[in-house]
């Protein structure tokens, strides 16, 4: 059995404004094991970006805690290899090395998720750079590998993104996040606001890179559908709290909560 990738105790997020304090979200406990997918849904405000967030180190927890399993060469003397560690207790070099190295983040918009000034290849190319690689041939000939993987047309690597269409950036935003071999990948609904049918086949590339590569995944969505295709285990999530969570045959076939029943009984109905 493998050990748990990320662990999440009781995490919850403190948004104030001046005299009113409001959860974001609250109470998030979950488990992640290496190579599984995650889904979690909810309606617009629910938290899900907030949490996706939080285990990203993007936000700091304001209640309970991430915990990740750090590499062996990313993770401080004292600490073991196999240990769990806290994400409050890293230091923010040691985030930022963590989210260019070992984790991927996919957002809603590619432009925040991508550098728009460089080309497409370039884009590719950063997170390596980042890495250390400094052979020009050898960053170019993996831009084009990964351009291939995520079947984006070569001969676009010297094109800027803002001249590739959005389903072309989703995908390059993909490569830009794979080419360093991460093994946990967030995703802000990742293909929200594209056609249906290049949301499809982005949803079947994404599942075979996830198989593939073994990739564990945490994917913020609205859309059932997307849940079902993706993900092992479905989270959700009402007004910051985690109302159910389990197996997503098991909780979009046989939803136990209210909450869940209404999410699953309106998609049937649309
Ligand atoms: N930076 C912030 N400051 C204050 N409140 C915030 C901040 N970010 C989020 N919130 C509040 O936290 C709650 C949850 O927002 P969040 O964006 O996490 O929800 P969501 O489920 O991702 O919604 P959507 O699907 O619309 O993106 C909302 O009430 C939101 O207004």
């Amino acid at each position: 059995m493998n050990d748990v990738l990320l662990s999440v105790r009781g995490a919850g997020k403190n948004f104030s404004q001046g005299s009113t304090s409001r959860w974001a979200c609250r109470d998030v406990n979950f488990d992640l094991y290496p190579g599984e997918v995650l889904a979690v849904v909810g309606e617009s405000g629910s938290g899900k970006s907030t949490l996706l967030r939080l285990l990203a180190g993007r936000l700091a927890c304001d209640e309970g805690n991430v915990n990740y399993r750090v590499r062996s060469e990313i993770s401080s003397e004292e600490n073991h290899a196999s240990e769990l560690i806290n994400l409050a207790d890293l230091s923010q070099a040691r985030l930022r090395w963590l989210a260019r190295t070992d984790w991927g983040f996919v957002e809603q918009h590619a432009r925040d998720g991508l550098r728009m000034n460089v080309s497409g290849g370039a884009n590719i190319g950063e997170r390596l750079m980042a890495l250390g690689a400094r052979h020009y041939g050898q960053l170019r000939s993996q831009a084009l590998s990964w351009m291939e993987r995520v079947e984006l047309d070569t001969s676009r690597i010297d094109d800027l993104p803002a001249t590739y269409s959005g389903g072309m950036q989703q995908r390059l935003q993909i490569a830009r996040n794979l080419v360093t071999h991460p093994r946990l990948v967030f995703m802000d609904e990742p293909t929200t606001g594209l056609d249906v049918s290049v949301q499809a086949r982005l949803l079947d590339l994404m599942r075979e890179l996830v198989e593939q590569l073994n990739l564990a995944a945490v994917i913020v969505t609205h859309d059932l559908a997307v849940a079902r295709l993706l993900a092992h285990r479905i989270l959700v999530m009402k007004d910051g709290a985690v109302v159910e969570q389990g197996l997503t045959d098991r909780v979009l076939d046989d939803p136990q909560h209210a909450y869940t029943q209404l999410l699953v009984s309106s998609v049937l109905t649309n």
